[in-house]
This record gives structure tokens, C-alpha cells and sequence, in this order.
């Protein structure tokens, strides 16, 4: 149906209802305007309208909690609520109201169903101004006893609530009060009307309006102590937040395509062109990569990542992590490398930000089409120019449906053979250079970049022995490098919680290492070690990019600070949580997770004399939260910031490459831990860090221990949760077996057992 949503929902009001009234509930600053345009309509159709809201004041008043609203016709009214984009359209709502309607109407004949009919306000007036109780029976008292108990537990009725502030935390101790309040007064009318509906939707719909009038009048405080709370979570119209870049007529150019399809090529040449640049990269590797690039190229291009600063003289240009792009500096291009990573549930903050305050003539966005749709509508909003420039793979990537019959040593050169744990890197590597004459350069999260790019740059060069890769998804983004074949060990993974499938998108993304244009090996392949996984992997290669139906947002320090004013005795972790709770956001934004963020705050709970800022900046350290000794060193780093002494590294300098598993990852420690403090120094006053010199001098010592160890490193892995054991016995070679095959497995046996079940 044509029109906006105000228009429809007015014809579809004018033409199948006779309403005398329709009825707001309170809405968002958005839904302001459809009611105006209501109020507008109202005067052209005859109908009257009372709009109305608790404190009475103008609807541009009003927060939003989505970018909709729901429509409810409730006793001939029209109740309007604001709902995420993706519920239900006004229409089906409307129609299975009139059901409702019909329902009650039918029910008519009743001596006592007049009260459906009663205006909200009237019946609510009559029961707080009527006689005390009339004597209920004993199962009437039950009845009514259990439809106030389904009440107060009614998700809808708590989230409608909301709409006049009534938290969720409130919520039961509201539905408690208002049941005795009803209870007192059992109008005869009402109950027995209450009683023929019983308990559920309808008892809870005819309810509702009652408690929404019982709630402002009995409590005014709890509702103006919840919407200043939630006015201070306001995290609706994030393009607001940045009034310089929304001064600029910004021109959004948006390199949409699969990998390797030259996005970032493109990208950089204008970037390379202009008179000053930002490039804003995924990866810290990414970032180096494109800063090394550029600067071969004669362009002065600095190198900003949240630990290290390596500024070129003269240099207009930067490559950054996306973390770190300023928004207060004025660029004639930007490019931001990624834009999906945009709908990341930790990270997309980063990307939306970046995207929203960037203050550039020019912003070139590389990316898939996953969240092309947002980007139109975000550019609709802040009012900039966007331009869509759409790619093609170079040369398509070729499943090899043989695959590698489940046995590692059918590796070749030039493969990259892929594994999604730590353990299973160092499996497959043992593997391949026990049984093969193949060397093996790794690639995983937990080496430093530098370790990293040395390994790249290691199986890159030719006439060497090591011509296979083994890598985590950390070679998964952006990344040019001379893969032949990507090999998938196993296509599932552990998310934290239990093993899953890989996801499709980054299945591809991984894919699309092979074959890179300008590599040794422009044709890609892509296959699996098992043959059991093959048809997953052509379903995800086959799969259309899915269109994300939100992006991350996170608040800045002062909007928490504003928020912390609000509330009183809590840590910094519950005051994340109640933020988290709290926080109103439009219609296609989420709020990242933070739960990392919340396990250092708790940790750093017990650090006293820190500022809610010092708090809110420690707690974005990059630290392992699963390493104690990383949260170790954070902890004691806090304490001596906090006591404004100086913070010392207190680690000593291995000596020597790792001999073994336990010794590589005490090394990975390290880095990591000194990669803390040089963030840290970054973003703290610099005299409390003095040891930055010397900690760059370890973490690229250490970095270059570790690249030995990786070269020598022929010993069994030891995961930092030494949880399951290898399946290779100690002589012989055994061949690894599918997890995704075994899921599958499982998931057969487990069905069919429940099929036993039924029909034992
Ligand atoms: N027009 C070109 N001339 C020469 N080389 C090019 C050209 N376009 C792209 N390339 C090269 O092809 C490779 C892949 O290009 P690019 O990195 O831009 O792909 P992409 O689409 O950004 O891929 P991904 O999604 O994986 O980041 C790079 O090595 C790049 O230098
Ligand atoms: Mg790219």
C-alpha cells in the first residue's frame, strides 16, 4: 500500500473500523511527525483523534524505542507502539485486531462485556472512584487471581510498558500493585468481563490501558526517574553526534564486490591521489600492508595502530586501524577497508563510527554488498552523496571437488591449508613436515603482526623450502598473498560456547586468498581435507552475501559518564549492564557486545582512585581475557596508574626461542603483554609509561624469538585449555576425521532416537 506508514495506517483505519477515537501511546521524536500527519488527516476524514501521553507534553518529546511503531485496536481504540523494523507490518497487526474485535462484539449479548466498549480512562475512573470490593468466590478469586499472574509475567504487556516508562525491572512490581488496586475493587462489571476472556492475550489487552492509567497516576516518580535514565541512554540518531562531518557534502563512493575483485585496488589509487588521506584497515597486518605499499609507491603515508606511531616526514598520508581514524581532522579522501565488518557484533562500533564522523570530501568504502542496503539509508540520513561502484572476481575461484581424501599429506605447494584452533595449526604443521618434504610457515590471532608478516613474507618468496601455509581465520581479511589453493582442515569451529559450522561470509572471505590478481598464482582453488566437507563448502562459495539488518553502535565515554550521573551506587560493570539494558536505538543499529569490556571492569573493581574515564579507557585495552597473566599484568598496570607511579614492565627478556609448546605460548604472552602497555602509553599521559622505548625494543626482540620458534617448532601443541587430546598416535600417521561430518552425525543419531521416542 502506498503512502507512509501514517497514511496507511489512517486508510486502513477509515476503511474498516468506524473509530469515534484512536488513541496514542507514548511514541519516538520519529513517530512524532506520522502523528502530526495524523492529526492532519484527522481534520480531512472527519474522524476525531485523541492523541495522547503521560506527562501531556508535545510528542516531539517523546524517545523512540524503534524506528516502526505496532498498531493495537484495543476496546475501539488505537493503541500505537513503537517496535523494531522488523516486526510485523501495520496491516497484519490491524487485521488480527479486527479478529480480536469480532471476537468481543460477538460476546456482546453479555449483561456485563459493556466495559470492552468503555473508554479506558472512564472505566479506570470508575473502578479508583467506585465502593470497596464486592465478595468474590473462591473460584472466581483463583481465575482472577491467575489472569493477573499471566499479566504481570507477559513479555508484551512489559515491553508495551516501556512506552510510558515503565522499565522491565519495575514492570512486576507495577502489575503487583495495580492487581491489588483491582483487587480491592473488583467492579463487577469488569471481572465478570475479565473472567469470560480468562486468562492470556485477551484478559491482558483489556488490562492493559487500565494499568497504563493506573501506573501514571500512582507512580510518577519511578516513570520520571526511568526516562531520565533512559533519555541519558540515548543512543537514537548516532548521525547527530558528529555536526562537522554533517557540515560537509560528503561523497560516498562504495567498492562493492566479492574478494579479490580489485575494491582496495581502487580505494588506494584515489587515496594515493589526494592531497591528504586516511586509509582505515581491519587488521593491524592490512594497515602495514597498505602503509609499506604506499610508500613504495614515493607516497608519504604514517603508520597509526593503537600501539605503535610511525610518523613519515612530510607524510599527508595514514594508514590506521579503524579504531584509531579520527574524526576531528579534515581529509580530501578517506577509505574505510571492510565496511561489512560494519554489523560485527564487537567491532562494527569501529566501522560506524568511522563511516558517520569521518570528516572527508571523499570516503571510499571496500567491501561486500552485505551492508550496502544500510549504507544507502545511512546516506539518506547525514544527507551525503553515494555512489555505487559494483565488482566482479578477476577470475572465478575453482572447487576441486577431489579434495585431499582426508589425508594431510596430499598437500601441495603453494596451499594454505586452513584450521580454526591454535592446536590443529600446530597439528597440521607437524603433520605435513613429518610426513611430507613440505616446511610450514603459520599464521594465527595470537602472533604479533610483525611475527605475522614475517611468516607471510616467508612462504611469498619463492626458491625457499617453505611453500605451505597453515592459518587461522586470521588470514582471512583483505590480506594479498601467494596462495595457490585454499585447503579447509575442518569447516566448524569453536565460538567460545561450542563448536559450530563456519559461517558462509567468512568461508568465502578465506576462499578468496587464492588466486590473487598480480600473485604467481592468479587462478584460485579452493577445496577440503575431507571429502565429507566438499558439499559445505561449494553451499557457502554458492551462497548470495546475506544482507545485514543492522550495524554496531557503541557510546561514547561522555554518553556513559552522562549516564552514570543517573544512577547511583552501582560498579562500572553493572553500569555497562544497565546501559546495555537501558539504551534506546533506532531501528537498523544494535549495541555491540562488550562482555570482554565487563570481565576487565569487574577485574579492575578493586582498583581504587581510577576515574570513570581512566575506567571506561582501561577496559579497551587489547587483553586475553582467558590469560591470567595478561589480566595479571592489566591489573597491575592499573594500580600503578591509579597511584600515579610510574608503570614497570616487571617482565624479564626470554633468553632463547621456544624449545617447546609451553615456552612458545609464554612468548606469545609476553608480546601480548607489552602490545598492552604500548597501547596503554598511547592512550594514557605518557610520563606515567615511560618504558615505551624498551617495551618496542622487547616485543620486536620477542617477535623475532617467536619467528624462530615457529621455523623450529615440531612439537605437539598444548592449548591454553588443554581440554581434548589429539587423535594421531605417537608412530604412525592417522587421518584426521570431518567434525562437520560428525555434527551431522550426531545430529542424525539424536533425531532419530526422538523419532523412536515418538513413536514408542
Ligand atoms: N587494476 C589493477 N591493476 C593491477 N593490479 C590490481 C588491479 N586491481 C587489483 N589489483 C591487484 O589484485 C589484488 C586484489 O585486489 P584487491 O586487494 O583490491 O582486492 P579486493 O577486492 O579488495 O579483495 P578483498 O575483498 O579480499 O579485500 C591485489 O594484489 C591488487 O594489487
Ligand atoms: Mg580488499
Amino acid at each position: 500500500m502506498a503512502g507512509n506508514p501514517a497514511t496507511r495506517l489512517l486508510r486502513i483505519c477509515s476503511s474498516q473500523f468506524n473509530f469515534s477515537k484512536v488513541r496514542f501511546l507514548p511514541l519516538s521524536n520519529r513517530f512524532a511527525s506520522y502523528c502530526n500527519e495524523i492529526h492532519n488527516l484527522s481534520t480531512q476524514t472527519h474522524h476525531s483523534f485523541c492523541c495522547y501521553h503521560p506527562k501531556r507534553t508535545k510528542f516531539n518529546e517523546f524517545p523512540s524505542f524503534g524506528l516502526d511503531f505496532r498498531v493495537l485496536v484495543l476496546n475501539k481504540r488505537l493503541y500505537c507502539t513503537p517496535v523494531e523494523i522488523e516486526n510485523p507490518s501495520v496491516s497484519e497487526h490491524v487485521d488480527d485486531d479486527n479478529k480480536h474485535i469480532n471476537q468481543v462484539s460477538a460476546s456482546t449479548n453479555e449483561g456485563f462485556s459493556h466495559v470492552a466498549a468503555l473508554d479506558p480512562i472512564e472505566l479506570y475512573h470508575r473502578l479508583r472512584d467506585g465502593p470497596i470490593a464486592r465478595k468474590l468466590g473462591l473460584e472466581q478469586w483463583d481465575e482472577l487471581t491467575e489472569i493477573f499472574r499471566c499479566f504481570a509475567r507477559s513479555g508484551w504487556a512489559s515491553n508495551q510498558a516501556l512506552a510510558i516508562y515503565i522499565g522491565a525491572s519495575f514492570f512486576p512490581t507495577a502489575a503487583h500493585n495495580f492487581r491489588n488496586f483491582f483487587f480491592k475493587k473488583c467492579d463487577h462489571d469488569a471481572v465478570e468481563y475479565l473472567l469470560s476472556l480468562g486468562p492470556g492475550t485477551e484478559s491482558e489487552r483489556f488490562l492493559f490501558p487500565l494499568f497504563v492509567e493506573y501506573c501514571l497516576e500512582e507512580f510518577p516518580d519511578e516513570i520520571k526517574k526511568f526516562r531520565s535514565m533512559i533519555s541519558s541512554a540515548d543512543l537514537t540518531k548516532p548521525e547527530t553526534w558528529f555536526p562537522f562531518a554533517r557540515a560537509i557534502k560528503r561523497k560516498i563512493i562504495y567498492h562493492c564486490g566479492p574478494t579479490n575483485s580489485g575494491k582496495t585496488y581502487n580505494a588506494l589509487q584515489r587515496f594515493m591521489e589526494a592531497k591528504k588521506g586516511i586509509y582505515c584497515s581491519p587488521l593491524r597486518l592490512l594497515a602495514m600492508e597498505v602503509f609499506d605499499k604506499v610508500n613504495s609507491l614515493g607516497v608519504y603515508c604514517s603508520l597509526l595502530t593503537g600501539q605503535e606511531k610511525k610518523y613519515v616526514p612530510f607524510g599527508n598520508h595514514t594508514a590506521c586501524t579503524v579504531e584509531m581514524v579520527s574524526t576531528e581532522e579534515l581529509y580530501e579522501v578517506a577509505v574505510i577497508d571492510e565496511i561489512q565488518m560494519m554489523s560485527d557484533v564487537y567491532r562494527g562500533y569501529a566501522w560506524t563510527r568511522a563511516l558517520l564522523g569521518l570528516q572527508a570530501d571523499e570516503i571510499h568504502l571496500c567491501g561486500d554488498p552485505s551492508v550496502l542496503g544500510i549504507v544507502r539509508k545511512i546516506c539518506q540520513e547525514t544527507g551525503d552523496e553515494l555512489i555505487e561502484n559494483h565488482y566482479e572476481r578477476f577470475k572465478p575461484l575453482v572447487v576441486e571437488a577431489k579434495t585431499l581424501l582426508g589425508d594431510i599429506r596430499n598437500v601441495r605447494s603453494g596451499d594454505c591449508v586452513v584450521a580454526f584452533s591454535r592446536r590443529e595449526i600446530f597439528e597440521v604443521k607437524l603433520a605435513i613436515e613429518k610426513h611430507t618434504n613440505h616446511k610450514c610457515c603459520v599464521i594465527y590471532g595470537a602472533l604479533p603482526p610483525e611475527t605475522r608478516r614475517h611468516q607471510a613474507n616467508l612462504f611469498n618468496e619463492q626458491g625457499n623450502e617453505y611453500d605451505i601455509l597453515v592459518a587461522s581465520d586470521a588470514v582471512g581479511m583483505g590480506l594479498n598473498l601467494n596462495i595457490r589453493r585454499i585447503v579447509f582442515y575442518s569447516l566448524s569451529k569453536y565460538n567460545g560456547d561450542k563448536i559450530v559450522p563456519v559461517p558462509a561470509s567468512q568461508v568465502k572471505q578465506i576462499a578468496g586468498r587464492a588466486g590473487r590478481r598480480g600473485s604467481i598464482f592468479p587462478d584460485g582453488l579452493t577445496t577440503t581435507l575431507h571429502l565429507d566437507d566438499l558439499d559445505y563448502l561449494i553451499e557457502c562459495l554458492q551462497k548470495p552475501f546475506e544482507e545485514a539488518r543492522k550495524v554496531g553502535l557503541f557510546p561514547f565515554f561522555e554518553q556513559v559518564e552522562l549516564f552514570a550521573g543517573q544512577i547511583a551506587d552501582v560498579t562500572f560493570s553493572q553500569l555497562l549492564q544497565k546501559f546495555g539494558e537501558n539504551c534506546r536505538l533506532d531501528g537498523y543499529y544494535f549495541l555491540c557486545r562488550h562482555d570482554h569490556i565487563k570481565k576487565v571492569a569487574n577485574m579492575l573493581e578493586k582498583v581504587q582512585g581510577l576515574s570513570l574515564e581512566d575506567r571506561f579507557n582501561f577496559c579497551f585495552a587489547p587483553v586475553n581475557i582467558r590469560d591470567p597473566k595478561a589480566m595479571y599484568h592489566l591489573l597491575r598496570f592499573a594500580q600503578s596508574y591509579s597511584q600515579n607511579v610510574p608503570v614497570s614492565l616487571a617482565m624479564g627478556m626470554p633468553k632463547s626461542s621456544a624449545r617447546n609448546d609451553t615456552e612458545l605460548l609464554d612468548l606469545e604472552s609476553k608480546h601480548q603483554v607489552l602490545s598492552m602497555y604500548l597501547w596503554l602509553s598511547n592512550h594514557f599521559k605518557e610520563e606515567t609509561f615511560p618504558y615505551v622505548k624498551k617495551a618496542e625494543a622487547m616485543a620486536t626482540d620477542i617477535a623475532e624469538l617467536l619467528g624462530e620458534s615457529l621455523i623450529k617448532a615440531n612439537w605437539k601443541p598444548e592449548s591454553r585449555n588443554q581440554a581434548k587430546k589429539g587423535n594421531d598416535n605417537e608412530d604412525g600417521y592417522q587421518r584426521p576425521r570431518s567434525l562437520v561430518k560428525l555434527q551431522e552425525q550426531k545430529r542424525q543419531e539424536k533425531d532419530l532416537k526422538s523419532a523412536e521416542k515418538v513413536t514408542a
